[in-house]
């Protein structure tokens, strides 16, 4: 493990980390904000997936999570999208490859050496985790748009893994979207059938889920029309799930809508994490 900063914050830290992960076969970047309380003993933690172009930055310095956090005395891990460095496959779009990894583990080249993301976050980031104060028995997931598909899918597959699951304008249903077809045609083939298994809504269809899920999603969303929100509240609707859907109204896909309502979801988490 690298430390590459490390900045008070809030009362504790915010680190940003490199490690080697075996899944993606080179250097991982993560931002971890550990509260005051880790100085003491093991703290909970909530895993923030970013979307599409971001890095593990974005969140880190935009979301204005951390102050939420150190209120609840929980962690927050800010993973990158996709693996990087050289050889690592990209496109010309910002939609598939580098930073839009869809957090699968892809079967297909030129993808499959390195995009491995689903394990990279359920085991390699997990197990570098280890290295810090945390109660890795206390672990809850969120994102947002790619990363909101990703921390629903993720929770929805490792049912075990995740406390409680949330997530801001996420990609809720990429099996009919723009934003999920073509990535996993890329990644996974053209098997249809094994799409399956990275939808949320076809995830919640199937296999239900037990745990809280919170939604929000702004209705002046620039990519509405991708994210297909209504097929997983209804989806959650006919499971019986414990999820609340929220449509916030005039907001758009940006960060500003995420710091809007941030506390909400960090909240959320830890009545999850505390329970
Ligand atoms: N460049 C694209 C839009 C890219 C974009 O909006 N990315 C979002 C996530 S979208 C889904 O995963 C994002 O989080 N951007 C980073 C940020 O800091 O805002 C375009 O122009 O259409």
């Amino acid at each position: 493990m690298d430390t590459i900063s490390e900045n008070k914050c809030f009362g504790g830290t915010q680190g940003v980390y490199s490690h080697a992960s075996a899944a993606t076969g080179g250097t991982m970047t993560f931002g971890l904000f550990l509260p005051e309380e880790a100085a003491n003993g093991p703290v909970p933690v909530l895993i923030y997936l970013s979307g599409l172009t971001c890095t593990h930055e974005n969140a880190m310095t935009k979301s204005g999570a951390q102050a939420f956090a150190a209120e609840q005395g929980i962690a927050l891990v800010f993973p990158d999208t996709s693996p990087r460095g050289d050889g690592v496959a990209d496109t010309d779009g910002f939609d598939m490859g580098l930073a839009a990894s869809f957090y699968v583990d892809a079967t297909q080249d030129p993808w499959k050496p390195h995009y491995q993301m689903e394990t990279y976050i359920t085991r390699d980031l997990m197990q570098a985790l280890a290295d810090f104060p945390l109660d890795m028995d206390r672990v809850s997931i969120t994102g947002h748009s790619m990363g909101g598909h990703g921390a629903l899918t993720l929770a929805l597959k490792h049912p075990d893994m995740f406390r409680s699951v949330s997530a801001f304008s996420p990609i809720c249903h990429p099996t009919a979207s723009d934003w999920g077809q073509r990535q996993f045609e890329g990644y996974l083939g053209s098997d249809k059938s094994v799409w399956a298994d990275h939808d949320a809504t076809l995830l919640m269809r199937s296999n239900g889920y037990d745990k809280p899920v919170l939604v929000d999603q702004g209705t002046a969303d620039q990519f509405y029309d991708k994210l297909n929100t209504g097929d997983f509240a209804a989806a959650c609707a006919d499971a019986r799930a414990d999820a609340q859907i929220r449509l916030q109204s005039g907001y758009d896909h940006s960060y500003f809508f995420i710091a809007s309502f941030i506390a909400d979801h960090v909240d959320f988490h830890a009545q999850a994490l505390y329970a």
